[in-house]
């Protein structure tokens, strides 16, 4: 049986990964950090702490949805106890993701902007669409509920790298994330990546390639959380038993 810690479990989607591991197969749910306290109840024999070295010592693989600066935290501390991480948190700053990039030098990472099976694939078709439209105009549109924090999202910047590296270009030199004013005319290479927020929508993403006479949208929809919880806890058993390295969700699905 894998032992798993949660880190991030009072939130939207910690909490589903809870959920979610009593049903799973050859998982189980044995350690779970926490800032202050946990906001439920678990097993009595779930390891529920605010001291990090605990929570590590206490599992087999560390599934983390937080923010960005308890990501940070929890690079940190695996540096001193390395242990295979699932990583889902998005927003990370050049910062944080050199020092994931470090981490996994010493432990398997694999670190997913959407642990969906429909956003790695649409990841693939991203790439060959931007590659074989060439003259088409690049737009990427994502759509989130109100309490998302980051923006754009890591899933539509992800979008974002697929398409510039099918164009060959470089995401951080071509991407536009706002028009407004008297701004003139689009440029050939940019790539948009604009962010809606509102209600309570999971996930929606659109890659637009526009030309003149046609266009082509590809959308994701993510109608459920359950789609990342249950993503991240396949990757989790996945991951365990990986040789220490930095892994893509189409590393573990195979696409
Ligand atoms: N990769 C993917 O497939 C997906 C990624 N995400 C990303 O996952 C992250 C979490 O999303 P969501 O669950 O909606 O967010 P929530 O805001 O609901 O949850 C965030 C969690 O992080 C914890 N947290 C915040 N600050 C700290 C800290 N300093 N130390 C320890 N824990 C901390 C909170 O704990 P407490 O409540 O105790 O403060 C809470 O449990 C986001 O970055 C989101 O973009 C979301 C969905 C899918
Ligand atoms: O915060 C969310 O909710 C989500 N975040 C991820 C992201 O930033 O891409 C993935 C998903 O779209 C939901």
């Amino acid at each position: 049986m894998i032992k798993v810690g949660v880190f991030g479990a009072n939130g939207r989607v910690g909490k589903l990964i809870i959920d979610d591991l009593k049903e799973s197969e050859g998982v189980s749910l044995s350690s779970v950090f926490v800032r202050n306290t946990l906001n439920y109840s678990v097993d009595s024999s779930v390891i529920v702490s605010t001291d990090i070295e605990l929570f590590l010592n206490s599992c087999d693989i560390v599934i983390d949805f937080s923010l960005p600066e308890a990501c940070e935290t929890l690079l940190e501390a695996s540096l001193k106890t390395p242990k295979p991480l699932v990583i889902g948190t998005t927003g990370l700053s050049a910062h944080q993701l050199n020092l994931l990039k470090q981490a996994s030098e010493n432990m398997p990472i694999l670190y997913a902007t959407n642990m969906s099976l429909g956003v790695a694939l649409l990841n693939k078709l991203v790439y060959q669409a931007a590659a074989a439209l060439e003259d088409f105009d690049i737009e990427i549109v994502e759509m989130h509920h109100k309490h998302k924090k980051d923006a754009p999202s890591g899933t539509a910047l992800t979008l974002g790298e697929s398409a510039a590296l099918g164009r060959g270009v470089d995401l951080d030199k071509v991407r536009v994330s706002g028009r407004d004013g008297n701004i003139g005319e689009r440029s050939k290479d940019e790539i948009a990546v604009m962010a809606l927020r509102g209600g309570d929508i999971v996930g929606r993403h659109t890659v637009g390639f526009y030309n003149d006479g046609e266009f082509i949208e590809l959308n994701h929809t993510a109608t459920s959380r359950n789609t990342f919880s249950k993503g991240a806890i396949r990757a989790a058993s996945w991951l365990v038993d990986k040789e220490v390295g930095l892994y893509s969700i189409s590393d573990c699905l195979e696409i």
